[in-house]
């Protein structure tokens, strides 16, 4: 589905890839993690053809990315950080959203999912942060695509909107979809990921399910385990 291979980019001297590989042919959830910095939204941006990388190749079911648009309409994205104009009304931005993609969608039942009914007619500036991000998620989920890739979508989210996101991540994963997630909320991110992906100076440092990574580490708690990997003794 997606193969990557000797990926580069440097930001002026600041090298964030640096040879990167990563493949990913299965279905499934696989979380891309990494401390700050590590580079994880720009290799989700190179994946999705927003940032240019220095070097490498992006092959997407088969096909090389460079200089192609049209891969993007089989993916979903949910942005980290969505800037819609906060004067726009959340039907509004559906309805624009639905246009400017020219795909069917199915927002009905996501708005029904995130009980989001009571705020169709309100502008965007008016929601609290948990309700932007469900609406981002309805904008992201409605278009049905086989690979979703989603930059922190936990932000802002309760506890029963979080556990919510979560079966229908599971569910859209059940239907043979491949979702890419970064998070910094690590109980999500073990409770949801098939495979681990961590970045380290420009490159996949482990890549591996959580159990693997706990083995490796020798820490039996996820979080533990992801510290130990950025530890001096362990790198
Ligand atoms: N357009 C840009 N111009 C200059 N520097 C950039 C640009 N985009 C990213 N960077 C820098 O590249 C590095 C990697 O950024 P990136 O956003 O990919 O990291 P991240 O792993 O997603 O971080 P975080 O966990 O904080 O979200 C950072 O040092 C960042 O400041």
């Amino acid at each position: 589905m997606v193969s990557i291979h000797n990926l580069h980019k440097k930001f002026g001297p600041l090298t964030v890839l640096n040879g990167l590989e990563l493949d990913i042919k299965e279905q499934g959830i696989i979380a891309v993690l990494g401390p700050n910095g590590s580079g994880k939204t720009t290799l989700i941006k190179s994946i999705l053809g927003m940032v240019v990388p220095d070097k490498g190749d992006i092959v997407i079911s088969g096909n090389n990315i460079r200089k192609r648009w049209s891969y993007r309409q089989e993916i979903d994205y949910l942005p980290q950080i969505a800037n819609f104009p906060g004067n726009l009304k959340v039907q509004e931005l559906i309805t624009m959203i639905k246009d400017l993609r020219g795909k069917p969608a199915r927002e009905a039942e996501l708005i029904e999912y995130f009980k989001l009914q009571p705020f169709l007619d309100k502008k965007l500036n008016k929601l609290s942060g948990g309700t932007q991000q469900k609406v981002n998620l309805v904008l992201c989920f409605m278009f049905d695509s086989p690979l979703i890739i989603l930059d922190e979508p936990t932000s802002g989210l309760d506890p029963v909107a979080m556990l919510q996101l979560r079966k229908l991540i599971q569910r859209e994963k059940e239907k043979g979809k491949t979702i890419l997630i970064t998070s910094h909320i690590m109980n999500f991110v073990e409770e949801v990921a098939d495979r681990i992906v961590f970045l380290l100076e420009g490159k996949i440092y482990f890549d591996g399910n959580v159990s693997e990574l706990k083995t490796s580490t020798g820490q039996d708690d996820f979080e533990h385990a992801i510290a130990k990997l950025l530890s001096e003794d362990h790198v």
